[in-house]
């Protein structure tokens, strides 16, 4: 029998402390750190992939979902709720253990909305009695809808596998973004197409937006300690292109040198990279959102 490989983007947002980091990690394993100096590189940033045989969940970190105290606030807000429509599914975490208040129905009146299923994740429920739980779920439930109700202990693990089957139901057909190895501990490729994308930002600056994307086409050991790595750096059009190859091949070449010293780094080896630059015109929404997440939040 032959299954369609299901995949998605899934964001886990909440107020603080509810116990976000801990669910992520119970859903993949290792939390995967990408380095960056540019704070807007990293924004939408992946926090880490969960693969199983049948589908890919890549988790993706939208920061600034709090109640805004000045315009940056709002700014930051409205960012977060346009990345937010961009995901497949938002895991809305709330600690059942703590009054429902302002501040989540502040974040509820946000969610609602977007078109996005939202899952909502009454969390803790080991620290509260069963009747406390059903009080705490049945007044929201009054007021507020969502697709699903789950009830965990993202600490203890209870009825975690059935938050696993929920959201692998959710995923709609799509590829396997990133080899299986990546959460276990080969990040190798994703991690450099990371830098290669975080150098030529970096040495670009503002003359390319931030939606352009990385492959690592191959990783391949050429001698016992020199490791060739070939990338194709993406973007929407001709006058990018000349941005990011520029004079003479100058800018690529300052991007390829600086990327190269820290995949030398990571990996531990000397490298031969090899860069191309190629045009690729309007990408399917999921591609855009495998380019590695730097994608502007207007754009459709
Ligand atoms: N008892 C209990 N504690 C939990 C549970 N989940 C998380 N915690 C604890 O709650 C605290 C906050 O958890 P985090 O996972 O760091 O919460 P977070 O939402 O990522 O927090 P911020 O990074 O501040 O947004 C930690 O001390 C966790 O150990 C749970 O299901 N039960």
């Amino acid at each position: 029998m032959t299954e369609e490989y299901c995949s998605g983007f899934i964001s886990i947002i909440g107020r603080p402390n509810v116990g976000k980091s801990t669910l992520l990690n119970r859903l993949v394993g290792q939390k995967i750190a990408i380095m960056s100096d540019k704070p807007q590189t990293t924004r939408n940033k992946i926090q880490g992939v969960w693969t199983t045989d049948t589908a890919q969940a890549v988790f993706i970190d939208t920061p600034g979902i709090h109640k805004p105290q000045h315009k940056l606030g709002e700014y930051m807000v409205k960012t977060a709720t346009g990345a937010l429509s961009h995901m497949d599914l938002i895991l809305y975490v709330v600690d059942v253990s703590v009054p429902w208040g302002g501040g989540e129905e502040y974040i509820v009146n946000m969610l609602e909305k977007l078109e996005t299923p939202i899952f909502f994740i009454a969390n803790k429920i080991d620290q509260v009695e069963p009747e406390q739980l059903a009080r705490f779920l049945d007044a929201v439930q009054k007021r507020h809808q969502f697709a699903q109700w789950v009830p965990i202990s993202a600490a203890t693990g209870a009825n975690m596998d059935t938050l696993r089957q929920l959201l692998l139901e959710r995923l709609p057909p799509g590829p396997k973004y990133y080899p299986e190895d990546m959460v276990t501990d080969q990040p190798e490729r994703f991690i450099i197409a990371e830098l290669i994308r975080e150098k030529t930002l970096q040495l670009t600056r503002e003359e390319i937006p931030h939606a352009l994307a990385v492959v690592v086409e191959e990783v391949r050991q050429r001698s016992e300690d020199m490791v060739y790595v070939a990338a194709t750096i993406y973007v929407e059009r001709d006058s990018q292109k000349g941005i990011i190859i520029g004079k003479k091949g100058q800018m690529l070449k300052d991007i390829g040198k600086l990327a190269r010293e820290d995949i030398q780094h990571l990996l531990g080896s000397q490298i031969y990279l090899e860069l191309w630059v190629k045009v690729k015109k309007a990408w399917r929404r999921s591609e855009v959102m495998i380019r590695n997440f730097g994608y502007d939040s207007s754009e459709e």
